[in-house]
């Protein structure tokens, strides 16, 4: 058990990290892409790819989920370095939530500076449909309303200030160009934007809670993302989200619906080549 004052990691862990990812390649991102739930095929696109298993990185954790393959992969698009995520931790795999977050500290210590963060989620808004992709302009924290933050603990102020502002933590001008990327490609029939909540899990949320959701103005809820954000904007990153509405989550006592992670896995298939061109160009544009 932690003791909330106690760092799971030194700022020395995160750089001995850092310094040993360096020395295997020759790119320097700007860009990193964390990949949600059957999302990570994106990264087979990065040409000129050094893919290094988590298993083989100093500190790192290990991926335990379905469709998260645990292999952080260096590449390129149209010449802009960009590393990948292909998998990411989450709190409900028994991780301290500083050891969920620990690759974002990497990137920074990397020489990144923007963060792409997707994920699998459901969706909230009856107006979403399953396959919509959602453009994160805000989040409610609800584990961290619960008291469980990332940045909780003394603050180790070589990554950033004690009580970091989030009311501008996703960036509005990067959300302009991946709007406009998305109208290039054709996408706009699919696309929305709107407010991700997180849900510890890992069970599923219950009729009232997804009803609880909505109320408080949430259009998709997930169990992911919102940690890594926190750290990312704690250290300066600029951050742009989305999320893959993978199913609509059951509002109604008369539903014979249930969530499940096998359509999570299914949706996000159906739509991996929309969301790898749209992440691709983005990176093309932004790195
Ligand atoms: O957020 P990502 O990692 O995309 O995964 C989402 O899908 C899983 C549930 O089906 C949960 O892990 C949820 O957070
Ligand atoms: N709830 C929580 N997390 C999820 C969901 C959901 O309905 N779909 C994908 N991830």
């Amino acid at each position: 058990m932690y003791h909330m004052l106690h760092f799971c990691y030194a700022f020395e862990d995160y750089k001995e990290t850092a310094d040993w990812l360096l020395a295997q390649t020759e790119l320097r991102p700007k860009v990193a892409v964390i990949c949600g739930s059957g999302l990570g095929a994106f990264a087979e696109l990065l040409e000129n790819q050094t893919a290094i298993p988590y298993k083989d990185i100093p500190h790192f954790p290990q991926s335990t989920v379905q469709g998260h393959a645990g292999r952080l992969v260096f590449g390129e698009f149209d010449g802009k370095p960009c590393v990948c995520m292909q998998g990411r931790f989450h709190f409900y795999e028994g991780y301290h939530i500083s050891k969920v977050t620990f690759p974002v500290r990497v990137f920074h210590l990397l020489g990144v500076q923007t963060l792409i963060v997707t994920n699998a989620a459901g969706g909230l808004n009856q107006d979403y449909k399953v396959g919509d992709i959602m453009f994160i302009k805000d989040h409610l924290n609800i584990p961290g309303m619960a008291g469980l933050n990332p940045l909780g603990g003394l603050n180790e102020e070589r990554f950033g200030v004690r009580f970091p502002c989030m009311s501008d933590a996703y960036d509005k001008d990067i959300c302009s160009i991946a709007m406009e990327t998305a109208k290039e490609l054709g996408y706009a029939p699919f696309i929305q934007q709107g407010v991700y909540t997180m849900v510890a899990g890992p069970s599923y949320e219950t009729i009232a809670e997804c009803n609880m959701l909505r109320m408080l103005g949430a259009d998709a809820v997930g169990m992911s993302t919102i940690p890594e954000v926190i750290l990312a904007r704690h250290c300066g990153l600029r951050v742009f989200g989305l999320s893959l509405i993978t199913n609509k989550v059951v509002k109604d006592y008369d539903s014979h619906e249930k969530a499940n992670h096998e359509e999570v896995l299914r949706t996000s298939q159906h739509r991996a080549e929309n969301l790898q061109n749209l992440v691709s160009c983005l990176v093309a544009k932004i790195g």
